[in-house]
């Protein structure tokens, strides 16, 4: 079955377009939803974290302090190269056991991820999407979406590969812009890949 990757920096929209090719009925692998749920119930990554991060990288209840790490990760590289380390390789085993399930009937899959060519991870699909945007239009909808300073959003905008570089290693584009439509650039290109 052909597998699309899909990606685009902090607050491209990627996932906003992802639901829309979920309307479509193809299956989506949202990478970074993923790591949060697995960040809390697979116990050896569990206790990795604690290890590198502190015991407080968890609250009493066991769910994640996001904040916590965040201030390590994004403030230190060496730090977020340990994050990455531990929390990707269970993603990975994750899509994995995701993709079994899968109907044979479905025509495409797609693989949403933050850091799809940064890890690697596109290499495990056929073809891969970029969706991009403004970074006027990031920053805002960022700050808004998660009410964070222009400076939060700019150091982990700074932990990706810019857009230059992933537009070298993508196949397709989606603009996320007021300009063009993003519904019919995914009808555009569900026709595509049906036809493949
Ligand atoms: C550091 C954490 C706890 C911060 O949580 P928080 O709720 O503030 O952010 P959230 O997970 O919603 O991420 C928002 C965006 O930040 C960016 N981001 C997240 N992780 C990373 C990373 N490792 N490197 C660069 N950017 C990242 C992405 O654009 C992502 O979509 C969290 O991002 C995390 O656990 N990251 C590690 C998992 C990971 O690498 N996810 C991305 C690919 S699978
Ligand atoms: N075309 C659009 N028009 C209006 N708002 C949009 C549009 N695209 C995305 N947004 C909004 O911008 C914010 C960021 O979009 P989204 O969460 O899809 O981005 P993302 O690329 O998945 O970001 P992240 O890497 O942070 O997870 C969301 O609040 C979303 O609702």
């Amino acid at each position: 079955m052909l597998k699309i990757g899909i990606t685009g920096g902090i607050g491209s929209g990627k996932t906003t377009v992802c639901k829309v090719f979920e309307t479509l009925g193809i299956p989506v692998f949202y990478a970074d939803t993923v790591a949060k749920e697995i960040m809390i119930t697979d116990s050896v990554l569990v206790a990795g974290i604690k290890d590198t991060f502190g015991e407080e990288s968890y609250f009493g209840d066991g769910s994640l302090n996001n904040k916590h790490i965040a201030a390590i990760v994004f403030n230190n590289v060496d730090e977020l190269a340990k994050l990455n380390a531990l929390v990707h390789p269970a993603v990975f085993r994750a899509f994995e056991t995701w993709e079994k399930d899968i109907p044979s009937t479905v025509p495409y899959t797609l693989k949403e991820a933050a850091l799809l060519f940064e890890s690697g991870s596109y290499k495990m699909c056929d073809q891969n999407i970029l969706v991009t945007s403004p970074m006027a239009v990031k920053l805002a909808r960022v700050m808004q979406r998660d009410n964070v300073s222009e400076a939060q959003v700019l150091a982990r905008m700074d932990k990706q590969f810019s857009d230059e570089q992933k537009m070298a290693m993508a196949n397709y584009f989606i603009e996320n812009t007021e300009q063009k439509s993003v519904i019919e650039q995914v009808l555009n290109l569900h026709q595509q890949f049906l036809n493949r």
